[in-house]
C-alpha cells in the first residue's frame, strides 16, 4: 500500500518536472514560475527515490488502540480525508517513538522497529513499554536496542549511513533543539556528533522550510573525503539543497588544498591576522619618500609626498574601503596635477591672471585620466587590489611582512613568507575573506563570480536533465511517453543554463556557493574543535543570526590553532549566550577498544571524561611488533590477515603523516585495490590514510601503524592517537617498531 502510493506520488512528479522542463518561452513571471516549478519536482523525484529503502521502519501502538507507522516520508491517504498513513519522522506525532520509554510513555504501548529488504519485511523487534512488564534493573536506557546493535554491528560500507531508525532520545532532543541561537554538542569519539548534526538539518528543514530553503544550511567538515562520506546521508533523509563544504573551500572562487606545516597555519589562525591585513592593506597605499616625476606629453609634472599625503589622508577619512576609496584618491590627485599643468599652460607671459578659466582646467582633468602614465602612477600608489593579491604579495615579500606584522616575531615572518604560486592552503582562506573585508570588492572579483556562477548553473542544469532522463526510463517500462522523450531530447544544459540566468530557481545553496556575503540560514560545523579563531571569524559573518550548530570533541583538537575551550571561541560572538548538550554514550566503539582508548585520555588530560560504549564484541585489541627494516613487510602481511577478517567491510590502515607514501606503497602492493591518501574513496576495502584524513570517519576494522610516531608528530600528537584509536567498529590492531605509548604498553599480541 505504502509503495503504491509513492510509485504514484514519483509518477506524478516525474511526468510534471518533464512538463515543465519542456515548456518555454512566455512572460519572465511564468518563466520564473516554472523554474521553480522545476526546482520542486526535480527536488521531489530524487526525494522518492531516496526513501525506497527502508520507506517505513516503525509502528506505535497506543493505549487507546490507535496505531501509527513511522518512516522516512510523510504519505497521506488522498482518498480518505488525507489520513496519515506513515509519519514523517521530523514530524511532532512521530516524536514517541523516539522518546516514549517504560518509564515515560508518552502514551505508547508498544514499538515496533520493521526492517525491510527490497520492499519486503524481513524482521520485526517488539518493545512492550509496559511498567510492570519491564526489568528496571536489567534497562539499558536504549531505544529499540536489537536494531540498535544490529545497526551498529553491521559492516561498514564507506558512505554515512542515517540512524532515523535507532535516533535515541539523548540525540533526539538535540536534533529537535529551537533553531535559533548557537548550540554546542560536546561528545567523545563514536557519540554519533556527525549523525546527530545532519538528522538536525533534516529536522529544521522540514521544520522551518520557508526560512532555511530561502536562506539555505551550510554544513562545514573537515576534509573532503569526509563530506564524500556523508554526502549521501541528507539526500536519504529526503533533503537536498543543503551546501557541504571544507573550511578550504568558504571563498568563491578559491579551492584551497595547498598542504603547509601545522605551526605556519596556527599564525594564520591568530586574531592578530586581523590587524596584520589592516596594516598590509595601508600599506599598500604607499607614501614615497621624494616626489614623483610623471611626463605628461612635453610637459613633467611633478608629485610631491605632501600632496600624496594629502590625497591619503583623505580617502582614508572618507570610511570607505580600500578599493572603493581609489576614485577619491584619483580625484585628490588629478586636481593637484591638473592646477600644475594649468597653472604652466595657462601662465600670462606679461605676469598677470592665469588665462585658462575653470572649463579648461575640467578638460586638462578629464584628459590626465587618461594619460597612462597618470594612471600607472595611480595604480602604483593607491593599487585595485583583490583579496589574493593582497594576501599572495604579503606573504611573497619580507619588506611587507615587516611593515604589516610587527607584532610577529622574526621567525614567524619568515615561516609565512611563500612564493606566490602553489595555490592556496585551507588557513589562508579567512585571510583573503578579511581581506576582501577590508579592500572591498572590486569588480575583477565580481566578473570571476559571475563566471563561476554561470558554470555552476551548467552543473545545475546537466543535473536537471539526468533526472528527467533517469525518469523517463521509469516511465517508458510502463508506457510510451513520446512527450517525455521530446523533453530531454530537446534540451541540453546549456539552453537550460542560459533559461536559469533570468529565473530565479537555482537552490539558495547554489547562489550562497557563490557569494562571499551570503548570510546563511543556518549553519553546522562539525570536528569544530580544530577551527582556528580566523576561521570563526568567517563563519560569523556568514550568520549574522548565529543559528548555528556546532559538534566537536575539545578532547581531539589536532590543530595548533584549534580549542579546548568552546567558551573561549564564542565568546567574542556571543559573551556567555550559547547552549550546551553533551552526548556520553559511544555508539561506535566497542568497550575493548574504547578502554584503551580511555587510558591515552587520562594521560591528555585526567578531567576529561570518556564516553561509555554500548557494546562489547569480545574481540581485544592487539599489537605486532617488527624490527624497524620489516615494518613494511610485516604491516603488508597484517593487512592482508585483516583484510579478509573483516570480509565485506572496510579496513582502516592510520599511519604517521610522514610515512605516508612509503606505508601505503607497502599496503597497496598487498591489496591492489587499496586506496592512500586524501584522494581515497572510503568505498574502498582497504583504506591508508593518515590521522587528519581520518577526521570523523570510522572502519570495521582499523590498523594503528607506529603509535609513537603518530603522537611524536606534533605538539597535539596525543590527541591525534587518540583519534586514530578511537576510528574502529569492531576491531583494533597496532604494528610497531619502536616503543609503545605507556596506554597501549600491555596491548596482547596479535593471535596468529
Ligand atoms: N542512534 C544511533 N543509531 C544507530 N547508529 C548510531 C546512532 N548514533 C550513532 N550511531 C553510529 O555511531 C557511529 C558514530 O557516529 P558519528 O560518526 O556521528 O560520531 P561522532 O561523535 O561524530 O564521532 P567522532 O567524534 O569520532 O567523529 C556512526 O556509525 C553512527 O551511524
Amino acid at each position: 500500500m505504502l509503495y503504491r502510493r509513492l510509485d504514484a506520488m514519483r509518477d506524478h512528479a516525474t511526468k510534471r518536472l518533464a512538463r515543465a522542463l519542456r515548456e518555454t518561452g512566455g512572460t519572465p513571471q511564468a518563466r520564473s514560475q516554472r523554474d521553480s516549478a522545476t526546482a520542486m519536482y526535480r527536488e521531489q523525484v530524487a526525494q522518492f527515490d531516496a526513501v525506497e529503502n527502508g520507506l517505513c521502519f516503525g509502528r506505535l501502538d497506543f493505549d487507546d488502540d490507535r496505531t501509527a507507522h513511522v518512516g522516512r516520508i510523510g504519505i497521506f491517504d488522498e482518498s480518505h480525508g488525507h489520513r496519515p498513513l506513515l509519519l514523517d519522522w521530523r514530524s511532532d506525532a512521530a516524536r514517541p517513538f523516539y522518546l516514549a520509554t517504560a518509564a515515560a510513555p508518552h502514551g505508547v504501548t508498544r514499538r515496533r522497529h520493521i526492517r525491510t529488504n527490497d520492499r519486503t519485511v524481513v524482521h520485526l523487534d517488539d518493545e512492550v513499554l509496559d511498567l510492570t512488564a519491564a526489568d528496571p534493573t536489567g534497562s539499558t536506557g536504549l531505544a529499540g536496542e536489537a536494531t540498535l546493535f544490529a545497526a551498529l554491528g553491521a559492516g561498514r560500507t564507506g558512505r554515512m549511513r542515517d540512524i532515523v531508525e535507532t535516533i535515541q532520545a539523548e540525540q533526539d532532543r538535540i536534533i529537535r533543539s529551537d533553531v535559533a541561537g548557537l548550540l554546542v554538542v560536546q561528545g567523545g569519539p563514536g557519540t554519533g556528533k556527525t549523525a546527530v548534526a545532519l538528522h538536525r538539518v533534516a529536522y529544521l528543514l522540514y521544520t522551518h522550510r520557508r526560512e532555511l530553503s530561502t536562506r539555505a544550511v551550510l554544513v562545514v567538515g573537515p576534509n573532503p573525503t569526509f563530506l564524500n562520506y556523508i554526502s549521501q546521508v541528507l539526500p536519504s533523509l529526503a533533503e537536498t539543497g543543503v551546501l557541504l563544504r571544507t573550511p578550504g573551500d568558504l571563498f568563491p572562487g578559491v579551492t584551497a588544498r595547498r598542504d603547509e606545516p601545522a605551526e605556519v597555519a596556527e599564525i594564520k589562525g591568530r586574531p592578530v591576522m586581523i590587524d596584520v591585513l589592516a596594516a598590509a592593506v595601508a600599506d599598500r597605499q604607499r607614501l614615497p619618500d621624494e616626489p614623483i616625476e610623471i611626463n605628461v606629453e612635453q610637459d613633467t609634472l611633478r608629485l610631491d609626498p605632501a600632496t600624496i599625503a594629502d590625497a591619503r589622508t583623505r580617502a582614508r577619512r572618507s570610511g570607505k574601503l580600500h578599493n572603493l576609496a581609489r576614485p577619491l584618491f584619483d580625484t585628490e590627485i588629478i586636481h593637484a596635477l591638473a592646477a600644475q599643468l594649468a597653472a604652466k599652460i595657462g601662465a600670462d607671459p606679461l605676469g598677470g591672471d592665469n588665462l585658462l578659466d575653470e572649463a579648461d582646467v575640467a578638460e586638462i582633468r578629464r584628459e590626465l585620466r587618461r594619460e597612462p602614465e597618470v594612471l600607472a602612477t595611480l595604480d602604483w600608489l593607491w593599487p585595485i587590489l583583490s583579496p589574493q593579491q593582497l594576501v599572495a604579495g604579503l606573504f611573497a615579500s619580507d619588506a611587507r611582512l615587516a611593515a604589516a606584522a610587527p607584532q610577529l616575531t622574526t621567525v614567524e615572518r619568515e615561516l609565512l613568507r611563500r612564493e606566490p604560486r602553489g595555490g592556496w592552503s585551507p588557513a589562508d582562506v579567512p585571510l583573503l575573506d578579511e581581506a576582501a573585508e577590508l579592500l572591498g570588492e572590486d569588480a575583477t572579483v565580481e566578473a570571476v563570480l559571475a563566471e563561476r556562477e554561470r558554470q555552476r548553473q551548467i552543473e545545475y542544469a546537466e543535473g536537471a536533465l539526468e533526472i528527467a532522463m533517469g525518469s523517463r526510463s521509469i516511465d517508458v517500462e510502463d508506457e510510451a511517453e513520446p512527450e517525455l522523450l521530446a523533453a530531454t531530447d530537446l534540451l541540453d544544459a546549456d539552453l537550460l543554463a542560459d533559461r536559469h540566468e533570468y529565473g530565479d530557481q537555482l537552490t539558495a545553496a547554489q547562489r550562497a556557493a557563490a557569494d562571499r556575503r551570503w548570510a546563511f540560514g543556518h549553519i553546522v560545523v562539525d570536528e569544530a574543535q580544530e577551527l582556528s579563531p580566523m576561521a570563526w571569524r568567517l563563519l560569523m559573518r556568514r550568520t549574522p543570526n548565529r543559528s548555528m550548530t556546532v559538534v566537536g570533541d575539545v578532547a581531539q583538537t589536532g590543530d595548533l590553532g584549534g580549542t579546548s575551550s568552546w567558551a573561549q571561541v564564542f565568546e567574542p560572538y556571543v559573551a556567555d549566550r550559547w547552549r550546551l548538550a553533551e552526548l556520553e554514550v559511544n555508539y561506535r566503539t566497542p568497550a575493548e577498544i574504547m578502554s584503551v582508548a580511555a587510558r591515552l585520555l587520562a594521560d591528555i588530560d585526567p578531567t576529561l571524561t570518556p564516553p561509555r560504549s554500548v557494546r562489547e564484541t569480545g574481540v581485544p585489541p592487539w599489537a605486532s611488533r617488527t624490527a624497524p627494516g620489516e615494518l613494511p613487510a610485516r604491516l603488508a602481511d597484517v593487512v592482508t590477515r585483516e583484510a579478509d577478517d573483516v570480509a565485506d567491510g572496510r579496513l582502516g590502515v592510520i599511519v604517521p603523516a610522514a610515512r605516508l607514501a612509503e606505508l601505503g606503497r607497502a599496503v597497496a602492493s598487498a591489496v591492489p585495490d587499496a586506496a592512500v591518501g586524501d584522494r581515497s574513496d572510503l568505498v574502498n576495502r582497504v583504506v591508508v590514510l593518515t590521522v587528519r584524513q581520518a577526521k570523523g570517519l570510522e572502519f570495521d576494522s582499523v590498523v594503528v601503524v607506529e603509535p609513537a610516531e603518530i603522537a611524536a608528530e606534533s605538539p597535539r600528537g596525543d590527541s591525534d592517537l587518540y583519534v586514530a584509536l578511537t576510528r574502529a567498529t569492531r576491531r583494533l590492531g597496532v604494528v610497531h617498531s619502536g616503543e609503545l605509548p605507556a596506554a597501549l604498553a600491555d596491548l596482547a599480541d596479535r593471535p596468529t
